[in-house]
C-alpha cells in the first residue's frame, strides 16, 4: 500500500514498510489507518510532534463506515481559521467553508473547498462543523443567531468550536447544540498562526468524548498534539490561563527589552542571553528581534490576548484567585488598544511602555 505522508505542510508518498517501522516508533500512526471506518478510529494520547500518517487512497480524508466521505465544514476564516481549513482541504477532506466576509473563503474555494452562504446551510450540508472565531461575542453569534450554525444540526452531527472563549459562552452554546440533539466539543487551541500553517497546533478539548475521538483524525492534520480536559468549560479554562501567563510574559518582557536599552544593553544580546537560561521561550527568540526594530507583524492581533487577559481575570475572580501580575498586564494592553494597536501583533505592547515613557 502507499500512503501519503504529511511532514510540516509537505504531502509525501511512502511505502507500507516504511509506514510500518514509522508506526513501530510513532504512537501518532494507527496501524491501518485508510481501511477503517470513521468511528473507528481509537483514541489515542497526546504525542509529541512526529510524522502524520494519511491514506493516499483516500486522499488521506478519514471516510464514514459506509465508505462515503466526511462533510466537514469550517466557519471563520480569519488568521487561524484559514490556514486550519486549507490544512484539512490538502489532506483530502471534503470541506464547506464560510466567512462573514466572503472573499476570504475565495483562497479556500481555489482549492476546493465548497462554501455556503450561512453558518446554517454549512451545518445543515456537513457532518461535522469546526468554527474559529474572534471571541465569546461571535461565537455565540455564528453559533446560535439567526441563520447560525445550531439551525442547521441535528441528531448525528457534531460541532466544534475551536475559538477562544470563555467557559460560560461555551457552556451556552453547548446548550443550544445539545437542543438539537448534536454533539458538541470544545476545542481551543494554542499556537498561533505558523503553527496553524503548519499543522503543529495544540488542542485543549472538552465536551462529548465520543465527537472527541470521531473528530480525532482532523485534530491531528491541524494539529501536533490534543489533550481532553473532561466537562465543557475545563478546555476554555486550560485556554485561558495558559494565555494569561502569555500576555504576562509578553508585558514583562517588553519592560526588560526597555530597561536593557536604557541603561545601555544592546537588545539583540539581551535577547541571545534570555535564550539561553531558564527563561528561555520560543516567543523570546521568535518575537525579540522584530520588537526591537519596533515591527509588529501580525500573528496573534494585540485584541485578542487583552481579550484572553480580560477573560482570565474573570474566571480568576469568580474563584476569588488574586491575579495581580496579570491585571497589571491587561493594564498595559488597553493601553496600547487606545494607541490604535488593536490589529498589531501583541508583542506591539510594548509601545504601550514607550507610550507611557513619553506622556
Ligand atoms: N491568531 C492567533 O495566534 C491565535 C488566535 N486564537 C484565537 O482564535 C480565534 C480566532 O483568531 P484569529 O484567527 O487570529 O482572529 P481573526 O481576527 O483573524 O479572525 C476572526 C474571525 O472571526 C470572524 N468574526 C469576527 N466577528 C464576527 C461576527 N460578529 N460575526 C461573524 N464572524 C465574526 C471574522 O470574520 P471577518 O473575516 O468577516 O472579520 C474572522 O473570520 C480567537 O478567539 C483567538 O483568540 C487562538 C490561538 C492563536
Ligand atoms: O491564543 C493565542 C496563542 C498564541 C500561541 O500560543 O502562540
Amino acid at each position: 500500500m502507499t500512503l501519503l505522508f504529511k511532514t510540516n505542510n509537505s504531502h509525501q508518498l511512502l511505502s507500507s514498510t516504511a509506514m510500518v517501522m514509522c508506526s513501530s516508533f510513532c504512537p501518532k500512526l494507527p496501524s491501518h489507518f485508510g481501511a477503517r471506518p470513521f468511528s473507528s478510529f481509537p483514541s489515542r494520547q497526546p504525542f509529541p510532534l512526529c510524522f502524520k500518517a494519511f491514506s493516499a487512497q483516500a486522499s488521506s480524508a478519514p471516510l464514514k463506515g459506509d465508505g462515503s466521505s466526511i462533510r466537514v465544514g469550517f466557519l471563520g476564516m480569519g488568521i487561524m481559521g484559514s490556514p486550519m481549513a486549507q490544512n484539512l482541504i490538502k489532506a483530502g477532506c471534503d470541506v464547506t467553508v464560510w466567512n462573514r466576509t466572503k472573499s476570504k473563503c475565495d483562497p479556500l474555494i481555489s482549492l476546493g473547498a465548497q462554501y455556503k452562504p450561512s453558518p446554517e446551510e454549512v451545518a445543515a450540508a456537513c457532518d461535522v462543523t469546526f468554527a474559529m472565531l474572534a471571541d465569546p461575542e461571535s461565537a455565540l453569534e455564528v453559533a446560535c443567531g439567526k441563520h447560525g450554525a445550531a439551525s442547521g444540526l441535528g441528531p448525528g452531527k457534531g460541532y466544534v468550536d475551536v475559538s477562544t472563549v470563555d467557559g460560560d459562552t461555551s457552556k451556552l452554546i453547548n446548550g443550544h447544540v445539545k437542543a438539537t440533539e448534536a454533539s458538541f466539543l470544545e476545542a481551543p487551541v494554542s499556537g498561533s498562526k505558523k503553527p496553524a500553517e503548519d499543522g503543529q497546533l495544540i488542542f485543549l478539548t472538552a465536551g462529548d468524548k465520543s465527537l472527541y475521538e470521531t473528530v480525532a483524525p482532523y485534530l491531528d492534520i491541524m494539529g501536533k498534539s490534543r489533550f481532553y480536559l473532561g466537562d465543557v468549560g475545563n478546555g476554555a479554562a486550560m485556554k485561558l490561563v495558559v494565555n494569561m501567563i502569555m500576555g504576562s510574559m509578553m508585558a514583562t518582557f517588553s519592560e526588560g527589552l526597555l530597561l536593557g536599552e536604557k541603561v545601555g544593553l544592546d537588545p539583540n544580546v539581551l535577547v541571545e542571553v534570555v535564550s539561553q537560561g531558564a527563561i528561555s521561550a520560543p516567543m523570546y527568540s521568535l518575537k525579540g528581534p522584530s520588537m526591537i526594530k519596533s515591527a509588529y507583524p501580525t500573528a496573534f492581533p494585540l485584541k485578542h490576548q487583552q481579550k484572553d487577559l480580560r477573560l482570565a481575570l474573570a474566571l480568576a475572580e469568580s474563584v476569588s484567585q488574586p491575579t495581580p501580575i496579570a491585571a497589571a498586564a491587561n493594564e498595559l494592553y488597553k493601553v496600547a488598544k487606545s494607541h490604535g494597536l488593536s490589529d498589531s501583533d501583541f508583542s506591539a505592547v510594548i509601545e504601550a511602555l514607550k507610550a507611557k515613557l513619553q506622556s
